[in-house]
């Protein structure tokens, strides 16, 4: 008999469901959830009877039934530090989580409702390649404020799943490549994968590196801290600034890569400018990454959503391909990435890492 695993990754605007047999998907819902609705929830703890309200639903209309899995394994969030792998969900993990100590991100659902839903059935659950994965080296995390370091939060799951494809594709396994990862989401982050390890990345979420559809990435500090205490904002002002109302939907009011395709092509020269300041920023970021493995590169990848957009692609690719050969892994593939991590414990392949 295959395992049966219920993976489960809430997202900024949807919660992602599917259920894998062994390696095989069977079923896939995307809820997507009205951003009026999400916006209403102060913490991302308090949308969890929404979001669980919303899966149950959805599973009963599917008329999917969840009494025969062997495991539950969800999107892991802002935790401690933590290097990458399976995890067990457990009661640390889910007190860390709700405190969110390190900060506000949906994932931060996923052990909650993953834990919730395994417990009912008495098996266990799994968190995989949370965004807290940090590998970083020490020389990456200072900056020239000893008050401040530098924090590896961004797209673990994805970058870990696209770097295993590439190894693949390259025919080497992921332990004696240097690759630089950029994955192209609602946030974006770029990963220096030396040797199997990511020892330096941007922030995706904390006003560091490139701006994205809805985050403003790095601005300078000067006119940022003006802002900050000119007494026109709030601190939740400002925070949406860089968070949610940042990038591609300051400038064009919109985080939909595909309706600002549509309007390049018509002719919008605001947004194939802005667009364009976007991937420049990507490009920058990507070549900055490369000064890092000291030029000594397999591949340069783009991946997440943004990746299946030529215009994108042409743009980022004609600053960096004299850097190392592009490798293109369009959308992400989180789903698998978590059911794989938790089939691998399930068959003795892995062993599952205790959070403490
Ligand atoms: N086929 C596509 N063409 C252009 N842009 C796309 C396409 N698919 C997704 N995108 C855009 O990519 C961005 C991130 O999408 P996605 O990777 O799904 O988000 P997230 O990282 O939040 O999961 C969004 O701006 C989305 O509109
Ligand atoms: C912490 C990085 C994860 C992230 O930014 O994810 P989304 O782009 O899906 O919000």
């Amino acid at each position: 008999m295959p395992f049966k695993i219920l993976a489960i990754n809430p997202g900024s605007t949807s919660t992602k469901l599917s259920i894998f047999e062994d390696e095989k998907s069977v079923y896939n819902i995307n809820i997507k959830h009205d951003s009026t609705e999400i916006l209403k929830f102060e913490h991302i703890i308090d949308q969890y009877d929404f979001r669980m309200h919303a899966i149950t639903q959805s599973l009963e209309k599917e008329k999917i039934d969840i009494s025969s899995l062997d495991a539950v394994v969800g999107r892991g969030g802002m935790l401690k530090p933590i290097p990458g792998g399976t995890y067990y969900v457990n009661d640390a993990m889910m007190e860390y989580i709700k405190k969110a100590v390190r900060g506000e991100h949906a994932s931060n659902l996923g052990c909650i409702i993953a834990h919730h839903i395994a417990s009912q059935y008495g098996i266990p659950s799994f968190i995989v390649d949370p965004v807290a994965v940090d590998e970083m080296e020490d020389i990456a995390r200072y900056t020239g404020m000893p008050e401040i370091k530098r924090d590896s939060l961004f797209h673990a799951l994805n970058q870990k799943a696209v770097a295993m494809k590439a190894a693949k594709d390259l025919g080497k396994p992921y332990k004696e490549l240097n690759l630089i990862i950029a994955h192209l989401g609602g946030g974006i982050s770029v990963g220096v994968h030396k040797k199997g390890k990511v020892v330096d990345v941007n922030n995706a979420l904390d006003g560091d590196g490139p701006m994205s559809p809805e985050r403003s990435g790095t601005v300078p500090m000067g006119p940022l801290y003006k802002m900050v205490f000119s007494g026109k904002y709030t601190l939740k002002e400002i925070q949406r600034k860089n968070y949610g109302q940042g990038g591609l939907v300051a400038y064009l009011g919109t985080n939909d890569g595909r309706e600002i395709h549509e309007r390049i092509v018509n002719g919008d020269e605001k947004a194939k400018f802005i667009f364009e300041v976007m991937c420049y920023q990507i490009a920058k970021e990507i070549g900055s990454c490369s000064t890092v493995l000291k030029g000594e590169i397999d591949a340069i990848i783009l991946t997440g959503g943004l990746a299946y957009d030529e215009i994108a692609i042409q743009e980022i690719s004609d600053r960096v391909k004299f850097i190392a050969p592009i490798l293109i892994y369009p959308g992400e593939d989180e789903m698998e990435a978590l059911a794989l991590g938790a089939l691998r414990v399930l068959k003795g392949e892995d062993t599952a890492k205790e959070y403490k």
